[in-house]
């Protein structure tokens, strides 16, 4: 058969391949031979291009494409990776290839939702997240000796990272049991309604600083969820250490992609970056485990499961402190910035579309009619333009601007030969920001996630995904949801959030996020 010959001449698996095999969802075979095909010769074939064809920036001698990322020198700033992502999308198409990166495999960027379904629906049982080689090397080497092989799931691949996520995954994901906390959610989003009140300047605005007051909510929620300690976030002089693993936090995330990125010298010898990331590290890990045993102290594994937090139930299961600690430690690296920078931008959304925050509050007085009617789940579950809300502004401005897999195996994307070991970059800020995916995409619409409104159309399910997707999707999108629903629902029973200052770009800081203070004013709705 000449078109399987010719795959065995070139050597190369994939050079050619029937069409349904290529438009398949179904892992594709790693060699083509007739016995794995069922298309006769005479069937419709395709022909594979080769990786070499994808096109992209040209990396330099020596220098590779790192040099891009050097200030003044270089055009790609990390700050604006969004910019970035979207002249690379204009100049070259949906599939961009940005290779002879120092240190790291190539990166491709794929701005079409049709292939990053297929890439999530090809998916083996051990996806593999190619993020953090700098966390990783942090988990399984520098601080070998406290993690094990135990490294929880952040920067984790393999049968480590399978084993534990199974065991947290129902825990974590089950809307049933995110709802369980929904009273100290609530609890924490009231209180942190009432600093606002007591933050507010003559005019009513907050102070510049008001992001990190954001980011103590956060913290503190996540405390109670996730151990069931009050920090002590959101008093008026909270505990030193709230603040310095809020900066350990900051500081961690500011420095991945400047070590991922740049070239790569922390691998040769620690630089000032690396050592900074690192002391972050140790803060977050020492603070945490500082709570994580206070919380360890007054532990009645007896107790009603419902009633236990997140590390206890995981604690009363699998009887590991090792496991339960790790697991408590991932949640705090990854669970405070996102949900914090998720509602800084959603407010400040609402406050530069009055008229969305006005049907907003209509559907709020509705059902919260005064000040004091008490915020349940079944209310929640009454808000959809409350959550229509949210989702719209993950749409426009996702905090996580894209997302990614490494090719377990060679396989084809966008019509190209692609090898095992390539790192695949889900382009979601790009893709759900086109008006080919979404009518006038630049325009707030949250009646666009309304199932009953005329502006509801099918969107692809693939073009907007701000939690990822499949068995390595967001372990805290339930408790991040729920967080965000009840904060905002809290806020906007008692204030409307108005904003009288020039508008804001946003920035990768390190999350995607509003840039510049965000003097927010809330007036008393009561
Ligand atoms: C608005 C808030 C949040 C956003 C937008 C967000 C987004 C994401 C995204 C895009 C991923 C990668 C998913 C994938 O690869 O398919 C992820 C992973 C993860 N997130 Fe979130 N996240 C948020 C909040 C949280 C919170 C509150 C927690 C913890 C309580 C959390 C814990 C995690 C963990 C542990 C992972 C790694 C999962 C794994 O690799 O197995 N996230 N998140």
């Amino acid at each position: 058969m000449t078109i399987f010959k010719s795959v065995l001449e070139l050597n190369r698996p994939f050079n050619v391949i029937c069409k349904k095999c290529l438009n398949s969802s179904a892992q594709l075979p790693n060699v083509l031979t007739s016995e794995t095909c069922e298309i006769s010769e005479s069937a419709q074939i395709k022909e594979i291009k080769p990786y070499e064809d994808i096109p992209g920036p040209k990396p330099l001698p020596l220098l590779g494409n790192n040099w891009r990322f050097i200030p003044y020198i270089g055009d790609f700033q990390i700050e604006h990776i969004d910019k970035v992502s979207k002249k690379l999308y204009q100049k070259y198409g949906k599939i961009v290839k940005v290779g002879g990166l120092l240190g790291r495999p190539d990166m491709l960027f794929l701005f079409d939702p049709d292939e990053i379904e297929k890439v999530f629906r090809r998916e083996d049982s051990l996806p593999l997240r190619p993020s953090m080689p700098s966390l990783n090397y942090y988990k399984h080497n520098l601080r070998k000796e406290f993690f094990g092989d135990i490294g929880g799931v952040i920067a984790v691949h393999g049968e480590n990272w399978q084993k534990f996520r199974s065991k947290v995954n129902q825990i974590m994901l089950q809307p049933r049991s995110a709802k369980m906390y929904a009273q100290v959610i609530l609890e924490t989003a009231e209180e942190f309604v009432k600093r606002i009140g007591g933050l507010r300047n003559a005019a009513s605005e907050m102070p510049d600083n008001f992001l990190n007051e954001i980011h103590r909510w956060s913290l503190e929620s996540l405390a109670r969820v996730a151990l069931d300690i009050k920090m002590g976030c959101l008093e008026e002089h909270p505990p030193d250490d709230t603040q310095r693993l809020i900066d350990a936090i900051n500081t961690f995330f500011i420095n991945v992609p400047i070590l991922e990125l740049k070239i790569p010298f922390w691998r040769v010898f620690p630089t000032s970056t690396f050592n900074r990331y690192i002391e972050a590290l140790d803060s977050i890990r020492e603070i945490c485990l500082k709570y994580i045993n206070k919380s360890m102290d007054n532990l009645d594994l007896d107790a009603d499961e419902n009633q236990l937090s997140v590390m206890r139930k995981v604690l009363k299961r699998e009887k590991n402190v090792k496991l339960a600690s790790i697991l408590a430690l991932d949640l705090f690296l990854v669970g405070v910035d996102t949900t914090s920078n998720a509602v800084a931008s959603i407010l400040y959304q609402l406050s530069i579309n009055p008229n969305k925050q006005l049907l907003l509050h209509e559907e709020l007085d509705r059902i919260l009619p005064s000040a004091d009617s008490r915020l349940t789940i079944d209310k929640l579950d009454e808000m959809s333009y409350l959550k229509a809300c949210i989702k719209e502004t993950m749409r426009m401005f996702p905090v996580v601007i894209g997302n990614g897999r490494q090719t377990s195996s060679d396989c084809v994307i966008g019509g190209h030969h692609v090898p095992k070991g390539v790192q695949i970059v889900f382009q979601h800020f790009v893709i759900s920001n086109q008006e080919e995916f979404f009518f006038e995409s630049d325009t707030f619409l949250p009646e666009r996630w309304l199932q009953h409104s005329k502006m509801a159309k099918s969107h692809h399910p693939f073009a907007s995904l701000p939690f990822g997707f499949g068995k390595r999707m967001c372990l805290g999108k339930r408790f991040a949801e729920l967080e965000i629903q009840i904060l905002l629902a809290t806020i906007m029973q008692n204030y409307r959030v108005e904003y009288h200052h020039p508008k804001l770009d946003y920035y990768i800081h390190p999350m995607y996020t509003p840039n510049g203070p965000l003097k927010l004013k809330f007036v008393n709705k009561h």
